[in-house]
């Protein structure tokens, strides 16, 4: 698979089709009854079929052999026949179709169920194209297998029975000649088998990859156009088409070459037939309604026997799709549900994280360590550090995505492992950094939070998040359709609207995940009023880059490389001159990624330029540095408000809500040079009591 399987974790196991058909049969349950009745009426009209060959024998024999009279008789039998068959085919097809389409929908179901289980980690190692493609020619693959085919072959057989008994009944040493060519099909169809199933596994990944690069494709098409990549985006395209097309063209060869296989095989059963029969006429054993309905049968015949080696070929090439969906089936969900749960009534919402360790699947070193805190209900508890230091992990195991590798999680003293996962999603409430936007109206998407919530309390939430007003100003109010990836709200409106559904989940505890990232400062302002509401009396824990609501905060935790390094109020952790108070500093001068300043880089400056003869690498003096940092300034624009139809004055009311008034707190004005002069004489530690590097970059052994 090259490559790309490689990064996306692929490992398609080879399934003999037994074992696949066996894995699927059972949601089969319930049809079972009406593919049987199918299946009768299959046969009924199979049997009608045979009636009807043998009566044409008769008719030719004596109706048109200068008896005009004898025509009627068998005449209104063929004809009752045949209506009453094809009554019966219609009836037997009709159900057989209705049972097929019940079992892609409960197969879709079962798959998309188990997917949707998923922890996040698989979502990162599959591509969403290759996903739906599963999910859906793959699928249909499966029912190719386990519904059709073997309806297809249960019926292909009996017909085939039937043809065969009659043709022995006219003229058994004829069917006997003409049946010993019939392996001959079945060796064909063996012939082809291997060579259709590779081909078939070939064009699914195809297929998928296709689905994937026009997926990824429409979803980046800002970076497409923005960057003018429409050549790369079409080579990749083009990369992928080539694979299929080369896939289709093989597999279309080789359905041919068997068609036409199999017609060859066919003709030399029928000269045989007219050859033997002639004879036979010749020598007065053999009347010509005989041969003719004896040729009948076998025109009758080869469709079922030719039907029966093709389905081994269908059935061969869907055990790809089952091979892939059954790669799918066996990634177990990181977390269940408790075999036993235990009975809580609503948790207060006290979370204990106690010494916890977690690594993720397949990756190489830990992403958390030890860590340990405590939130009670009404605490805002701030983590924060810088890129990749373990921030998103915390959330992922507060809401149970994972459990800890060692260390507990608790909800009023309950491990989290023991509550029922819907109803420990009930009590934990996140605020993911994207707002998630349902296909629906603004309503339904606000409902989501609390689902059969009334039209006032939706239009309550709304109020309280500070989202009615804007709600009210669109077209259709709260019945307006909105979409994912849809450009209706701006970030800002998007936040509300997410806490307005955080705050009709109403649960005790709360995990915001960089909930003003990506906004600009106004939009940031207008979001924080409805945050302070949404937060009152619940433990919240907030993960942030963005430190304005520190100073709020009952604890700050600083993490670095899955570890805390320090913890503590903000006027504590400025005081300290830590890692906290270097993380607080790089805000304020501005800089977005903080990473950026983790270096005490006018530091290093400044002690190369009093380093007396200290030379740049180039081999010139030293010259004064510029500082490297931007002059302060609103936070690059992600997410941004400007658009957005203007809104009442969005300062937080001091009356209203008291604490708002302190936010945002004014930053320190811009005074580069005294200031960070005044820092070169107070060193800002870089290492832990223990002598461990504070954070990565100061790292001896250069890690990072
Ligand atoms: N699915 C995953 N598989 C393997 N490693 C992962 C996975 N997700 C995250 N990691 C790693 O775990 C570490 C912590 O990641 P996490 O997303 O928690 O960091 P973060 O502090 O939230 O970063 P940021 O502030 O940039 O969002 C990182 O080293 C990251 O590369």
């Amino acid at each position: 698979m090259g490559e790309e399987g490689e990064e996306y974790g692929y490992d398609t196991p080879s399934i003999p089709a037994r074992t696949a058909f066996r894995r699927f049969w059972p949601l089969t349950g319930g049809l079972r009854k009406w593919l049987l009745l199918a299946w009768s009426c299959t046969v009924l009209a199979a049997l009608a079929e045979t009636e009807a060959v043998l009566l044409f024998g008769d008719l030719t024999d004596h109706a048109l052999q200068g008896s005009p009279t004898a025509f009627w008789s068998p005449a209104a039998k063929w004809l009752g026949i045949a209506v009453a068959g094809a009554l019966v085919a219609y009836v037997g097809n009709s159900l057989a179709a209705w049972a097929t389409e019940r079992f892609v929908m409960r197969l879709r179901a079962h798959v998309f169920d188990h997917v949707q289980q998923m922890p996040p980690h698989f979502f990162q190692r599959h591509r969403q194209g290759d996903l739906l493609s599963r999910l859906t020619s793959d699928v249909e693959a499966i029912e190719t297998m386990v519904v059709s085919g073997l309806l297809g072959a249960a019926s292909a057989a009996f017909s085939a029975l039937f043809y065969a008994v009659a043709a022995f009944w006219i003229r058994w040493d004829l069917a006997a000649a003409t049946f010993v060519l019939a392996p001959l099909f079945w060796l064909a169809a063996r012939r082809f088998s291997s060579s259709v199933k590779d081909v078939s596994r070939e064009g699914r990944v195809a297929d998928g990859a296709i689905t994937s690069v026009v997926e990824e494709s429409l979803g980046n098409i800002v970076l497409t156009q923005a960057y003018d990549r429409r050549g790369a985006e079409r080579r990749r395209l083009q990369e992928e088409a080539n694979a299929w097309l080369r896939a289709s063209v093989r597999s279309a060869r080789l359905n041919e070459a068997y068609e036409q296989l199999v017609q060859v095989i066919e003709t030399v059963c029928v000269l045989a037939v007219i050859g033997i029969g002639a004879w036979e006429i010749s020598t007065g054993r053999m009347t010509l309604g005989q041969l003719l309905a004896f040729a009948a049968f076998l025109g009758y015949l080869y469709p079922p026997v030719r039907g029966l080696a093709q389905l081994g070929l269908t059935v061969t090439a869907a055990t790809a799709g089952a091979e892939r969906l059954i790669e799918i089936l066996d990634v177990r969900p990181s977390v269940t549900d408790p075999r036993r749960a235990t009975e809580t009534g609503r948790p207060d919402g006290t979370v204990q994280v106690r010494d916890v360790s977690f690594r993720y699947p397949g990756a190489a070193g830990a992403a958390l360590e030890g860590l340990s805190f405590t939130a009670r209900p009404g605490e805002l508890v701030i983590i924060t550090g810088p890129s990749g230091a373990g921030k998103s992990t915390v959330s992922k195991l507060l809401l149970r995505f994972y459990d800890p590798d060692a260390g507990d999680i608790l909800l009023d003293g309950v491990p989290l492992r023991d509550f029922p996962l819907a109803r420990l999603r009930e009590y934990v409430t996140l605020l993911p950094q994207e707002t998630l936007v349902l296909h629906d109206t603004i309503r339904a998407n606000i409902a989501c939070g609390r689902p059969g919530a009334s039209d006032q309390a939706v239009e309550e939430a709304a109020k309280a998040a500070d989202a009615h007003d804007f709600i009210l100003r669109l077209p259709h109010g709260y019945d307006t359709a909105i979409a994912p990836g849809s450009a209706r709200l701006s970030g800002g409106q998007l936040q509300r609207l997410a806490i307005a559904r955080a705050i009709l989940r109403d649960a005790p505890v709360l995990v915001l995940d960089e909930p003003t990232t990506g906004l600009d400062a106004m939009a940031a302002r207008r979001v924080v009023r409805p945050l302070r509401r949404l937060m009152a009396g619940r433990a919240t824990i907030m993960i942030t880059h963005d430190l304005n609501l520190a100073p709020d905060a009952d604890r700050i935790i600083v993490v670095d490389r899955g570890r805390i390094v320090e913890t503590g109020r903000h006027e504590e952790l400025l005081a300290r001159g830590g890692a906290y108070a270097r993380l607080h500093r790089s805000q304020n001068n501005a800089v977005m990624d903080t990473g950026e300043l983790r270096m005490p880089l006018w530091e290093e400056v400044r002690a190369r330029e009093h380093t007396p003869g200290s030379r740049h690498p180039d081999g010139q003096p030293a010259q004064p540095a510029q500082p490297t940092w931007s002059a302060p300034g609103p936070r690059p624009v992600c997410r941004s408000e400007t658009a957005s139809p203007p809104e009442a004055a969005p300062w937080p009311d001091a009356a209203s809500w008291p604490e708002a008034a302190t936010w945002p707190r004014p930053r320190p004005a811009f005074q580069p040079r005294p200031e960070l002069a005044s820092e070169a004489h107070h060193r800002v530690p870089t290492t832990l009591p223990d002598g461990r590097p504070l954070f990565r970059d100061e790292d001896p052994r250069g890690g990072g």
